[in-house]
């Protein structure tokens, strides 16, 4: 039964990284997962041009759900567990050379979420911050070519661009957030963007502390 609190809204799913991380600040893969998966909710939502993208996210998601019912299932608990599993067993592609291997490695799908968060973070940040009239396509363009851009073919690219014309006004994204007035969405980004930063920060160190950072 959903409740005035309850209700599906982006607070919800921000909030919801929160739980990615266990006391030992172990990022779990389930959590990690359903929090993709209120992101992908929230991506549907703006319309069939975002469907290449949302088709791209749930592709990786169903690969770790695989993984997580897998014989090896225990390994995928934690993103630590999993790099040491997949590392120590040498059950990822390093180079561009060994590429075709391991191409449903957990380590190289987790990473292309990983470098998305990061754009999810700055393009909710420069919202945050951003005047009423600031354009989103220009706010999502910055924050594209500040973190994906550089690991997409040129034809991504400018599919990307076609969509990012598609998005609604600032005030209209606001509002779809569905936590109350275009103020209220903007406090709210304040108090739950830092989860996202706490969880892609561990990963990150995690990822370069096994120079895992350019999987192919
Ligand atoms: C009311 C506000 C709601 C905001 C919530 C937004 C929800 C965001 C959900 C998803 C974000 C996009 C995730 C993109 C994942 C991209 C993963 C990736 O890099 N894939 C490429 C590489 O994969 P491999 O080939 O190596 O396996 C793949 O080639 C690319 C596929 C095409 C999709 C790439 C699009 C990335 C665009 C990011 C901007 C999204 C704009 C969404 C508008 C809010």
């Amino acid at each position: 039964m959903d409740g005035p609190e309850t209700d599906f809204n982006l607070k919800v799913v921000l909030i919801s990284f929160k739980q990615c991380l266990n006391e030992e600040e172990e990022v779990l893969l389930d959590h990690y997962i359903n929090s993709w998966k209120g992101l992908v909710r929230f991506l549907n939502s703006l319309g069939a041009v975002f469907s290449f993208i949302s088709k791209d996210v749930v592709s990786k998601l169903q690969i770790m759900e695989h993984l997580r019912k897998s014989p090896q299932y225990e390994h995928y608990t934690s993103l630590q567990s999993m790099v040491a599993y997949e590392v120590g067993n040498k059950l990822v592609d390093l180079d561009r050379r060994s590429r075709s291997r391991y191409p449903n490695s957990g380590c190289r799908t987790v990473l292309r979420l990983h470098r998305a968060l990061r754009w999810l973070q700055l393009f909710l940040e420069g919202l945050r911050t951003s005047s009423e009239d600031a354009r989103t396509s220009t706010l999502c363009s910055d924050a594209y070519n500040a973190t994906l851009a550089a690991y997409h073919t040129w034809i991504v690219r400018q599919a990307v661009t076609v969509a990012f014309c598609a998005l609604p006004t600032r005030k209209v994204f606001l509002e779809a957030m569905n936590v109350g007035s275009s103020e209220q969405a903007v406090e709210m980004l304040g108090e739950a963007l830092p989860f996202i930063e706490h969880v892609y920060d561990i990963s990150q160190k995690l990822y370069a502390d096994h120079s895992l950072l350019d999987l192919p």
